[in-house]
């Protein structure tokens, strides 16, 4: 029988889900690698890609801006005058250039991981984390931000916490099937920034920069 990491990866090797690990001793490599943050709108992945760029002296990339810069438009003005779709398509576009790049901390748009193109990138081309939130918090945090209007346009017509509950049924299976691991959007910034560099080295987190060795 399928071993059960298997089938939550959706991979064939269970070793092909162990990107680190205390009896393998594989160091993560982020000249070599990316790092990705998905998760629902709200959740985060901005604002702590961001912070964890800052603290690792990486490149902070998100796909949300890089579509707006491409279009030269806000993402709202992209839905409204061309749909979806075409939304959809630049934003794979600007995925599949962004991994053509290393050394990267990566905040992605939260439906990134709809398409099956866009998940197999994610998976070949780094380490990715679910920032996991619940929809009380990501309505609160959504109706707080500024930047609500122009980059998160509404879905429906629907209550935002009843279209985030939707979200989250459909999307968390593809959130897990990505992600190597999962963080709780409720932390503060510093508590995830320290989390995200746990998991990504969990022998010696503190020892993430060899300038920190000396
Ligand atoms: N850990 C946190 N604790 C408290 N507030 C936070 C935290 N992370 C983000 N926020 C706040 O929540 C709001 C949304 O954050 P952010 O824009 O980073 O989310 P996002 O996941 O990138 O959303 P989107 O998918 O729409 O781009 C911002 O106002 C931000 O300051
Ligand atoms: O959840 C989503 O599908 C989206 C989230 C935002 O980050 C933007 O990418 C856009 O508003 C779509
Ligand atoms: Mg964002």
């Amino acid at each position: 029988m399928k071993p059960f990491i298997c089938k939550k990866f959706d991979v064939e090797n269970p070793d092909e889900t162990m990107v680190f690990g205390k009896t393998r001793h594989v160091v993560f490599d982020l000249a070599a690698s990316n790092v990705f943050l998905v998760g629902l709108r709200g959740s985060g992945k901005t604002t702590l890609a961001r912070k964890v760029a800052d603290k690792l002296d990486a490149s902070f990339v998100d796909t949300d801006s890089l579509v707006a810069r491409k279009a030269g438009a806000t993402i709202r003005e992209i839905i409204e005058e061309k749909g979806w779709e075409t939304f959809r398509k630049l934003e794979t576009d600007v995925l599949r250039d962004v991994c053509s790049n290393r050394g990267q901390i990566v905040a992605t748009g939260g439906g990134i991981v709809l398409a099956p193109e866009n998940r197999d990138l994610l998976q070949k081309n780094g380490t990715t984390f679910y920032l996991m939130g619940n929809p009380p918090l990501l309505a609160s945090r959504m109706e707080q931000d500024n930047a609500t209007a122009e980059q998160r346009p509404p879905f429906s017509d629907n209550p935002l916490q009843e279209e985030l509950s939707e979200l989250l049924w459909e999307r968390e299976p593809l959130y897990m099937m990505v992600a190597a691991h999962t963080l709780q959007a409720e932390k503060s910034v510093e508590d995830l920034v320290r989390d995200v560099i746990a998991a990504l080295w969990p022998e010696k987190p503190e020892r993430y920069r060899l300038e920190e060795n000396t």
